[in-house]
Parts: C-alpha cells; sequence; structure tokens
C-alpha cells in the first residue's frame, strides 16, 4: 500500500511553486499570477500519482443542493466524529437533535477494499458581484476525495456507489419523520398552500407496546419486513411495491395505534387523508402523486368515508343556516358554494388510487383503511390484492392484557393475574379500556390496587353484559308471542275471507263450511 505522505516529496516542489505564488501574490501581475497558477496545477496533476474528485454542495441553474454533497455529508459524520480535528455542529431540521460534521478544510481518511482514500472538506469565498457599498461574498463549499491511481476503476465503480447507498441509508435513518394530512383543494393555489401540511410525527407506539396476541403480532412484523425487502420481488412479479391493510374492530381496540407502531417499525411517514374533504376522483390523484416513496397513506373510518353524499348534505344544511352571516361578502359565498358542492369521489376512483397505475408512482408504500364495521364496506374495495391483509383488532385477551399490565405497571405476573385471565375469556373489554383502569390515578395506587380496580371493572362489563343479554332474551321472547299472535290472527282472517268468498259463489259443501266455522272458534274469532 503506497501512502500518501511518502509521495509527498515528489509534489513537494510543485507545492514550493505554488506556495511562492501565494507568498507573492500581491506583487505578481494578476494575468501573470492566473498563469502560475494554472501551470503549477498541471505540473502537480502531471507529476501527482493521484486522482482527486470534487463534489460541489450546489449543482444546476437553481443552485439545488446536491443529493450527492448530502449523501457524502451523512457518510463522512461517523468517520468525521472520531477522526477530524475540527467539527461543525448543526441542527437537524425540524429538530432539536444535533449532527456533527467535519468543519471547512478538515481531512478524514477512509478505506475500502485495501485502498486508501483521503475525504476534505472545502471552501472557496469569492467576492459576489454587488452593487452595493458593502462588497458580498459568496461561499462555495465541495468535498474533494483523494485516492490513488491504481484504484481508480474500484473507486468510480464500486466505492463512489458504496458512499452513496450509506448516506442515503444514514439520512432516512436519521431523519424527522413527517404526520401530513390534507388540505382543502380551494387554499391549492388561492392560499398558495401545498397539498398536504405536516407536523413531526412523534407517536411512541411499537409494537412492544402493542397489545395483542403474539403469534398474531409476529406474523405482521414478518409480513412488514418481507414488504421492505422486496423490491426485487415485487419487480420480478411485475406488481406495484405496494401492500394495502385493512383494520377493523369495536373502537378502542388499538386501530391507530397499530398505524403509528407500524410507521415507526418501517421508517416510514404518514399521510393520513381526510376523504370527505376531497372533491373528486382527479384530486385524489393529485394527492397520490403529491405523497413520497417510503410512507403510510391512511384511510380511517373508510365507511364514514365513503358515504360522501351523508357528509355534504350536512355541510350544506349547516352552510343554510349560517348563510345569513355571509350575506353581501362574495368572497365568501364563492368559498361557500365551493365548500358545498357535492363531492365526486366515486368507489371507482378510490380503487383506481388504490391500485391503478399511478398507485405504482414512488413505490414503496402503504395504504390502510380502517373500519368499525367491515361488513358494511363495499367487496370490491377489500377484496384480496387490494387490502392484501385483513387484520382483525379484538376486545383484549390474556396475552394483550400482560403486555398491558407491563406498559403501564411494569409488572410481568401477580397473583391477581389468574382471575383476570378467567374474567377476561368471558368479557369483551377493549385494550383501551383494560389500559384506562390500569393506569394509576394518583401516587397511592400500586400495581395491587389497579389490577383489582380493573377486576372490579371486568366484573361491572360482566354483569352489564348479563342484563343486556337476559333484556334482549325478554325482548326476543315477547316479539316472538306477538310474530306468532298475528300470524294466528292473519290466518283466521284468510280463512273468514275464504268462506265469504265461497258462499258469495254458491260453491261450499256444507261440510266443509262447518268445519271452517269450528275453526275459526278455535281461534277466538268471531263472524
Ligand atoms: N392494542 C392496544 N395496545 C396498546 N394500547 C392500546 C391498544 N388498543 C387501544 N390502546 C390504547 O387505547 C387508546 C385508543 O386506541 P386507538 O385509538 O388505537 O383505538 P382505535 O381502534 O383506533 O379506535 P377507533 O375505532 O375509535 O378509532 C390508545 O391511545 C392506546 O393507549
Ligand atoms: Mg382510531
Amino acid at each position: 500500500m503506497i501512502r500518501r505522505d511518502l509521495l509527498m516529496p515528489l509534489s513537494s516542489s510543485v507545492g514550493g511553486l505554488m506556495i511562492i505564488a501565494t507568498l507573492f501574490r500581491n506583487h505578481i501581475p494578476l494575468h501573470l499570477r492566473n498563469l502560475l497558477e494554472k501551470y503549477t496545477r498541471k505540473l502537480f496533476r502531471l507529476l501527482s500519482p493521484y486522482i482527486q474528485i470534487t463534489f460541489p454542495e450546489h449543482t444546476g441553474e437553481r443552485l439545488k443542493k446536491s443529493d450527492v454533497y448530502t449523501a457524502i455529508q451523512n457518510y463522512l459524520i461517523k468517520k468525521a466524529t472520531t477522526g477530524a480535528k475540527k467539527l461543525k455542529a448543526d441542527t437537524l431540521k425540524d429538530n432539536q437533535s444535533l449532527i456533527l460534521s467535519m468543519d471547512d478544510n478538515e481531512e478524514v481518511t477512509d478505506e475500502f477494499q485495501g485502498a486508501n482514500l483521503w475525504w476534505s472538506s472545502n471552501k472557496i469565498v469569492s467576492r459576489g458581484m454587488s452593487l452595493s457599498i458593502y462588497p458580498s461574498t459568496e461561499e462555495k463549499r465541495f468535498y474533494r476525495l483523494t485516492f490513488h491511481k491504481r484504484h481508480r476503476d474500484l473507486i468510480t465503480d464500486t466505492y463512489i456507489k458504496h458512499v452513496m447507498n450509506d448516506g442515503k441509508a444514514i439520512a432516512l435513518k436519521n431523519r424527522q419523520r413527517k404526520l401530513f394530512t390534507n388540505n382543502p383543494s380551494h387554499n391549492w393555489y388561492r392560499y398558495k398552500s401545498t397539498k398536504w401540511s405536516h407536523v413531526v410525527f412523534e407517536h411512541p407506539a411499537t409494537f412492544d407496546t402493542l397489545a395483542m396476541e403474539p403469534k398474531k403480532k409476529q406474523e405482521i412484523v414478518s409480513d412488514l419486513e418481507k414488504f421492505s425487502e422486496g423490491k426485487e420481488y415485487y419487480k420480478k412479479i411485475g406488481k406495484a411495491w405496494k401492500r394495502g391493510y385493512l383494520l377493523y374492530g369495536p373502537p378502542g381496540t388499538g386501530k391507530s395505534t397499530m398505524i403509528a407502531a407500524m410507521a415507526n417499525f418501517m421508517n416510514y411517514d404518514v399521510y393520513d387523508l381526510e376523504l370527505t374533504t376531497v372533491k373528486d376522483n382527479s384530486e385524489l390523484r393529485r394527492l397520490l402523486i403529491d405523497t413520497s416513496s417510503k410512507s403510510i397513506i391512511v384511510i380511517e373510518d373508510i365507511d364514514c368515508s365513503l358515504d360522501l353524499t351523508g357528509q355534504r348534505k350536512k355541510a350544506k344544511k349547516k352552510d343554510d343556516d349560517e348563510n345569513e352571516e355571509g350575506k353581501g361578502d362574495p368572497t365568501k359565498k364563492m368559498k361557500k358554494e365551493e365548500e358545498t358542492k357535492e363531492s365526486k369521489v366515486t368507489l371507482s376512483g378510490l380503487l383506481n388510487f388504490i391500485d391503478g397505475i399511478w398507485s405504482a408512482c414512488g413505490g414503496e408504500r402503504i395504504i390502510i383503511f380502517t373500519t368499525n364495521f367491515v361488513d358494511k364496506l363495499d367487496p370490491a374495495l377489500i377484496r384480496k390484492g387490494r387490502m392484501d391483509k385483513h387484520i382483525e383488532m379484538s376486545y383484549c385477551c390474556f396475552e394483550a392484557f400482560k403486555v398491558l399490565a407491563n406498559n403501564y405497571l411494569d409488572v410481568e405476573s401477580h397473583p391477581l393475574f389468574g382471575t383476570i385471565e378467567a374474567m377476561l375469556k368471558e368479557t369483551n373489554m377493549t385494550p383501551a379500556d383494560v389500559a384506562e383502569n390500569l393506569m394509576p390515578k394518583s401516587s397511592m395506587e400500586t400495581p395491587d390496587t389497579c389490577l383489582r380496580s380493573l377486576i372490579e371493572a371486568l366484573e361491572e362489563v360482566k354483569e352489564e353484559a348479563a342484563r343486556k343479554k337476559a333484556e334482549e332474551e325478554e325482548e326476543a321472547k315477547k316479539k316472538a308471542e306477538e310474530e306468532e299472535e298475528a300470524k294466528k290472527k292473519a290466518e283466521a282472517k284468510d280463512a273468514a275471507k275464504s268462506i265469504e268468498e265461497a258462499k258469495e259463489n254458491g260453491v261450499g259443501a256444507n261440510g266443509k263450511l262447518e268445519e271452517e266455522k269450528v275453526n275459526m272458534k278455535e281461534n277466538g274469532v268471531t263472524n
């Protein structure tokens, strides 16, 4: 391995020339100085066995920050923290946490498959063109990679790709994830707002804290892992890289918590799509195009969202009530007219949103629908292939309770667990209710008192359920009796009618009439 410092003498004479040029820069005319610098650099390149690649911070006409520069910056964070003498501290966007990077004119070394490399961070300060009396300066930053020319192929073919991939992966890990919600479309252009607004996504739910049957939970985790590693697989089978989940179950069983746990597990952004504010299919498509990959698109309570006409009618009635208020203000009136327009988001538009050609743009996306009433949904919407996995979020079982007891009370086992297990088998209580009972209400509460209050709550629920069941049975019995009575009456009425008809037609044998009369008497019907 040839070390760069051993070759220094070779280039030191060239370096000397450059130093002279710098020392006497004020005594040498500008054009001569430029020529001197140009030729010394040429000479240096000729004699030096090293190759240099420069990566500027900004590229293109619009001076967009280069993705390559950012990836290198991320790649070098660890090396800079351990190897550089001068570091620069920066805050992450939307966040308070610090990242350390190499300061200007610092250098760190790297090693790749036996090849030694040097990364330096550089800055050029130049005078900008300004009419102001205060001279403006412009800073141009760049990274410079230096390596021996023997490694040219290794570096240009493999190493740079490795730096890009590693840098992007680090950026992804460090990025602040976001929770987006769609803006009403009348604001998209009028107020120059974007289609989605966002806040930092900071939900603490994880699969460890999610209470559900361990086997079911593991199945979901494996499914997500397989999906995240499935880029090549999806490409091979010719399918867009996306997956749909339908989460269904009663309120408080953890559907929204599951979405947060999924987002944290996958390190994805979340787009919470409020379908009731989307006016038509084309708007829906535009919203979809504006989402990024590595994201979860959520439509909560899909059964309510699809009933858009109902929603709009309600909005219209409200507007009629408020009409007096907006009188005379044309902008207000226009806005109201726009808002009350019937939504044209159709089932086919939604299906297109899920699995049409547009849905493939970007890739690596998860679509989640939640509902309390799975039976209400159109089968076309939830068929396999659209919603690939249907997950039932059910009432709290003993395994789920154990997770909650550990989360809320730091208790893994307790003598009362047996009673609770038996009670949970015969009682339907949501994890949300169990959690509420387990949460200590004051500093006086101990795990023991919390578990006892859960048992009390379970008893109440059980009694309530038994009472409700008895009431329902009583009601059903009463209804059955009433139906039986009504049926008998209807039969008797029919019989009386046929006797009348027989009399009118003059057909009817005496014997038969007598028989029917007897029947009628038995049923308590008189003529
Ligand atoms: N399975 C669960 N694991 C852990 N905590 C849960 C679970 N289910 C519910 N919870 C707790 O109950 C609260 C409400 O749960 P969540 O909002 O996830 O229910 P949901 O099924 O989305 O209800 P809804 O149908 O009303 O939207 C959560 O904040 C969480 O603390
Ligand atoms: Mg919810």
